[in-house]
């Protein structure tokens, strides 16, 4: 059996995937605290498959309050070595349209009610996220979802905002301005996370709206958001099974991008200064370096 083990975080209208063998939901816990649900764990084409509903299987969590790193501490503990995001997202440019998929290659970070860190207080570390997607898993899945009857864009920047709400107009042009091209609320500080416990992440993002800046379209909703989900949430588990068959053909390799070794250059404090309670929490995620 090839070596990868993939995570998928389901996000939106994404609560469950199918076709999994021998699949059953099961409790991991984390000293981060209480993840979003269990995860539905299997195999597809021989590829062992970790899957968790990013807002808990109702759909009961907002993204200011996920607990993203216990979250990402799980997959770890699962021996996930990639994990794909599959996101909702909105569309701050005209050619990238409701329906369509968007491969995202770099992250805005404007979220700031979260923990965003494994490494704070006792433990720090300075991870390198000038690319915070794993370019390898991206190209893959992109070319999973082109074999799709979906239109696909490779790259895209997603600003992440806090949230609930969704952007004032003003907010929604200068965001434009900057040359955000999607928008979401979730992302971040996931890739961060995945980032430090040295996981390889990409996003999937579904185009659902066009925010509130253009003038010939509605203004996002939860329901417009729904309605172009439930025809894209198959496409996306498509992909995901698209993917996987590609991956079972050959043995994973570690990525040029370092991601598996990324906290070789990232921690600062020295072993005699750091603090024996935060060492035991991250055993998993940096278990690698600080043993
Ligand atoms: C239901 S619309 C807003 C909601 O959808 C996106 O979540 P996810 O990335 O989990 O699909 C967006 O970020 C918001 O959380
Ligand atoms: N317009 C939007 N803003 C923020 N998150 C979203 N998720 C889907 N559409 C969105």
């Amino acid at each position: 059996m090839a070596n990868w083990i993939l995570g998928v975080i389901g996000g939106s209208g994404l609560y469950e995937i199918d076709g999994v063998e021998n699949g059953r939901w099961e409790s991991v816990s984390s000293p981060w605290g209480q993840p979003s649900d269990q995860v539905y764990r299997g195999t597809l084409s021989g590829i062992e498959v970790v899957f968790l509903p990013r807002h808990g299987r109702g759909h009961s969590i907002s993204p200011s309050h996920l607990n993203y790193r216990a979250n990402i501490d799980i997959l770890k503990r699962c021996g996930v070595t990639d994990i794909l995001s599959l996101s909702a997202v909105g569309s701050l440019r005209e050619d990238y349209k409701p329906g369509d998929f968007v491969m995202v290659d770099q992250f805005i970070d404007r979220t700031f009610a979260r923990e965003k860190s494994f490494f704070g207080q006792g433990v720090v570390a300075h991870v390198s996220m000038a690319h915070p997607v794993c370019e390898r898993l991206a190209h893959m899945a992109a070319d999973a979802a082109d074999a799709l009857d979906v239109k696909v864009h490779r790259g895209g920047t997603y600003i992440v905002m806090e949230g609930p709400q969704f952007s004032s107009l003003a907010e929604s042009k200068l965001y434009r301005q900057w040359g955000c091209d999607v928008i979401g609320m979730t992302n971040m500080p996931e890739a961060k996370l995945a980032r430090e416990a040295e996981m390889s992440y990409a996003t999937l993002a579904m185009v659902t709206d066009y925010d509130c800046w253009h003038e010939e379209e509605d203004n996002v909703s939860v329901t417009n958001v729904l309605e172009i989900l439930k025809g894209n949430a198959d496409l996306a588990r498509m992909t995901v099974k698209n993917l996987i068959k590609m991956m079972a053909k050959i043995e994973r390799e570690p990525t040029m991008q370092g991601i598996e070794t990324g906290l070789d250059f990232a921690l600062i404090t020295p072993p005699a200064a750091r603090d024996p309670e935060v060492l035991k929490k991250l055993d998993a995620v940096a278990g690698r370096v600080l043993k």
